[in-house]
């Protein structure tokens, strides 16, 4: 745009030259005022070549009055013709030139004057606006308003070149020149945000997301991305987790590893139980790895790069339960009836792992719930006991008892209800599909940082699922005064009683597990429901019809 401009007003100045020269007669007279206007020019303009030609030229006038011969007069008009024109456009030249510079320093000056009131502007928010550093301010804003305005008569900013009005906001001229009040910048106190509870500073500290600049709070990232996983090298060992008693997956898994040996000459991790079954039916299997207890199993996230699970939904839940901490990426192939995280068809392992195996491929980072249970009569003691990890939820119902569960509830030190009623479930958001989406939860996509707080048949009208944020503690206490037992468990397994005194704490865990999508988290979490539970599948009225 500033090159147009300038371009075009050099064209300006061309046009209005060469209008003088048609205009001009050809008198000698004439030719001196014009030959000295040019020369000055050139000097002013420092210009040496032009202020050479300059020279000669005079010095061919010098030469007319002595050279009155009628066969040279002639001559000598053709010649001082010559010079005539030659001047000309030397006196073009400069006036374009002079004309660009002209410009080209106003534009600086400009530029200049816009970043110091910036530099103003950022450090008065930083160090406080003083009086002092306002006063300046506004008297270089002031003076770039008064040299916008001359430089430009269109306007604020005018239509080409370096846009003031987007730098200093406040001091157009014209119509939408702000009042006196609005004019003053950076009133805003700064502040810091930091992350930990109630200010404790050994809360997590995530990088600073607020504008300083503005002092406005804005997200630089969104919490929870898609994510890919990139092999830094190549995988070497996996771990198949199988659904027991089936033939299908029994065939299925021993095909699956013969390709990976085969093919990628893979280490192979299986359970005890399908070790067992597999080198009893071939000794091909003998290089088969497996633990014998379970303190073996605990070092299993070291070893292993990847998990395959053969199976349904349940089937993904027991491999995630056998890692306690860090849970190696799962691939889950679908050998089961819904398949909500089991997005892999069987049928086409080879392609699917090839890709896994070799390319990139998302992740969905899946929220696990840790649990501890305190007993009333052990409270004062430390705690030994491990917590229990869910992928799905942890339930609380009154199990055989026929009296309601009476169930006091706290969110971190807020009480948040009491629930009387079968019970409640307190859910991941993988979970939310599956058994607190039937005692009427909400679907969540399971990259939603959050736990579900759903009861069970409450016993009152008002009695809405909740969905609370991810970094709460939620304590369910079983009252003294409940008249029934409660029983807990966990994935829908694992139950135990708990007494009158008795304690759930839960909190998301810090191993997720991280399960490979088909396409990505979102696709498959809404193939899934689709495909899974028909959600809102319904038949599309006809045309025909009553007119609205
Ligand atoms: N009324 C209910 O819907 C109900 C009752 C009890 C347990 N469950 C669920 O069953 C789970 C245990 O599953 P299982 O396979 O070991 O038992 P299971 O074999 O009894 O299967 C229960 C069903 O729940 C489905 N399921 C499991 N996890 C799911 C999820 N995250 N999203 C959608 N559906 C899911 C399974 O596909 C299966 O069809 C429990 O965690 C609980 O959520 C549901
Ligand atoms: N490796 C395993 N060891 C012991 N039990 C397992 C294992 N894998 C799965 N199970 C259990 O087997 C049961 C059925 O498994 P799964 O849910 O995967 O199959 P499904 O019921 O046929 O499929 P779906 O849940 O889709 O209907 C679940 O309760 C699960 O806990």
């Amino acid at each position: 745009m500033e090159k147009w401009r300038t371009a075009e007003r050099r064209g300006k100045g061309l046009d209005h030259a060469a209008m003088s020269a048609d205009e001009t007669q050809p008198k000698a007279c004439d030719e001196r005022i014009d030959l000295s206007v040019a020369a000055s020019y050139q000097a002013e303009n420092g210009s040496i070549t032009t202020v050479g030609s300059m020279e000669s030229e005079k010095a061919a006038y010098a030469f007319l009055p002595q050279t009155p011969i009628e066969s040279t007069d002639d001559h000598l008009v053709e010649f001082a013709e010559a010079m005539r024109t030659v001047a000309k456009a030397l006196r073009q030249v400069a006036e374009g030139k002079a004309a660009a510079q002209a410009e080209a320093a106003e534009w600086k000056r400009k530029y200049e004057l816009e970043k110091a009131v910036k530099a103003h502007k950022h450090h008065s928010l930083i160090k406080g606006c003083s009086n002092c550093v306002k006063d300046k301010l506004e008297h270089l804003a002031s003076k770039l308003t008064l040299e916008t305005a001359s430089a430009d008569q269109a306007g604020c900013c005018g239509n080409h070149g370096i846009c003031s009005r987007q730098i200093l906001q406040d001091q157009c001229p014209g119509p939408n020149r702000k009042s006196d009040d609005d004019k003053i910048v950076g009133q805003k106190a700064p502040f810091r945000l930091s992350w930990g509870l109630n200010g404790d500073k050994s809360g997590q500290h995530k990088h600073d997301f607020v504008s300083f600049e503005k002092g406005d709070i804005t997200t630089a990232e969104r919490s929870n991305k898609q994510i890919l996983l990139k092999w830094e090298s190549p995988p070497q060992t996996v771990l198949f987790v199988t659904k027991p008693n089936s033939s299908a997956v029994h065939t299925l898994c021993s095909e699956m590893i013969r390709w990976l040996k085969e093919h990628n000459n893979m280490n192979i991790f299986v359970e005890p139980r399908v070790s067992k079954e597999l080198v009893t039916e071939d000794s091909y299997f003998n290089f088969i790895q497996t633990w014998d207890n379970d303190q073996e199993m605990k070092t299993l996230h070291t070893k292993v790069d990847l998990i395959v699970t053969l199976g349904g939904d349940g089937t993904v839940l027991w491999a995630a339960s056998l890692f306690r901490g860090p849970v190696p990426p799962v691939v889950a192939f679908s050998l089961g009836s819904l398949g909500f995280m089991t997005p892999f068809p069987s049928e086409q392992y080879r392609e699917c792992l090839g890709n896994v195996l070799k390319r990139p491929f998302t992740i969905t980072l899946r929220s696990r719930l840790q649990c501890q249970v305190i007993r009333d009569a052990a409270k004062d003691e430390v705690e030994t006991e491990e917590p229990i990890i869910v992928l799905n939820e942890i339930t609380i119902d009154r199990g055989m008892s026929s009296y309601l569960t009476y169930l006091e509830c706290y969110c971190d030190s807020s009480f948040v209800t009491c629930v009387q009623g079968d019970g409640l479930i307190i859910s991941t958001t993988s979970g939310s599909t599956a058994y607190s989406l039937a005692a009427g939860g909400s679907m969540v996509h399971p990259q939603v940082p959050g736990i579900l707080f759903t009861p069970i048949c409450p016993h009152s009208l008002s009695f809405r699922p909740l969905i609370l944020p991810e970094y709460v503690t939620l304590r369910v206490q079983i009252p003294f005064n409940s008249r029934g037992q409660a029983w807990a468990s966990f994935d829908g397994k694992g139950r135990i009683q708990l007494g009158p005194g008795d304690a759930l704490i839960c909190s998301i865990s810090p191993w997720p597990v991280p399960t490979a999508c088909l396409v990505d988290s979102t696709t498959d979490f809404l193939r899934s429901i689709h495909e899974g539970l028909h959600w809102n599948l319904r038949k599309s009225q006809s045309l025909d019809g009553p007119a609205a």
